[in-house]
């Protein structure tokens, strides 16, 4: 068996309360990830720790080759671990170009104003046609839709050849047929030999596309399952999950779909 990416042994990490208790989570090469998990439940704060930018009370944290939690081993788990989300897209200028924004993956820096090296140049040319995303080389950043910014930004993780790639909510505020589109690529991009294992933060089951294989749910920061997507997506374990009775189908596209049967006695609103 190939050795870890990620290992997270016993990890608890308090604030003013315990936000994550006691969580295990071994991530391999050749496995894709998916995190389920009501609002609330500690998904980002696991994300977090995983990726180096918090560290936890107690546990332990082996990532690519067996760094432990060293101060020095932070930098260097931040570089190999590429995360897209929301918080990243809202932190570039408007006015920077489509193939600059890939650029900048280079050196995980955010925003680009000077003239580029030859090499990272003709890496960026390579990767905005691994993407798709060539015709929008030109584009301005403040112009291009939703679905092209994650698109861009996943472009962005792959310039600096990160071994695991944390896609945050990639669909939240899609509209479906951009939903549809967007996972039709990330499809194709996982099936690419050289696409690096990928974590999907998600809400919904639809988004579970094949190559997925493997997920981990998460209630009140425990995790509550996890293991291969047929034995974690279950109506029994998204039930306990999300504390309402809920099932499952197939549709005619072959993806999960959830319907929530009755709501368990917990309001959330
Ligand atoms: N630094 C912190 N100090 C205090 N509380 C925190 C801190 N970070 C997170 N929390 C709390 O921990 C809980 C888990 O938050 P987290 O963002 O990890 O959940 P999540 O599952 O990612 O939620 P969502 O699906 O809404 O993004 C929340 O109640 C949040 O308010």
């Amino acid at each position: 068996m190939p050795e870890p990416l990620v290992s997270l042994r016993n990890i608890t990490y308090e604030r003013e309360e315990t936000i994550l208790h006691n969580a295990s989570w071994e991530i391999r090469e050749d496995q894709h990830w998916v995190v389920m998990g009501p609002n609330g439940s500690g998904k980002t704060t696991l994300l977090r720790i995983l990726t180096g930018y918090e560290n936890p009370t107690s546990g332990e944290v082996f990532t690519l080759g067996g760094t432990e939690d060293a101060d020095e081993g932070w930098f260097d788990i931040r570089k190999s671990i590429g995360w897209v989300s929301m918080a990243l897209a809202h932190r570039i200028e408007e006015d920077q170009f489509a193939a600059d924004v890939v650029l900048t993956g280079r050196e995980g820096i955010i925003n680009f104003w000077e003239k580029p090296e030859k090499e990272d140049v003709e890496k960026t040319i390579k990767i905005m046609h691994r993407i798709d995303a060539w015709h929008l080389r030109d584009r301005l950043w403040g112009q291009l839709s939703q679905g092209e910014r994650q698109r861009i930004l996943i472009g962005r993780a792959l310039m600096n050849e990160s071994k695991l790639l944390v896609l945050d909510e990639p669909c939240a505020g899609l509209d479906p047929v951009a939903r549809e589109h967007f996972l039709q690529f990330l499809e194709q991009l996982m099936r690419q030999k050289e696409t690096p294992s990928i974590i999907l933060v998600t809400h919904h089951v639809e988004e579970i596309i094949p190559p997925f294989s493997h997920a981990l749910l998460m209630k009140q920061g425990r995790v509550l399952a996890s293991g291969s997507i047929k034995q974690t997506i279950t109506a029994e374990n998204l039930s306990k999950t999300f504390d309402a009775q809920v099932s499952l189908r197939t549709t005619k596209n072959k993806r999960l779909q959830l319907d929530v049967e009755a709501l368990g006695d917990k309001k959330v609103f």
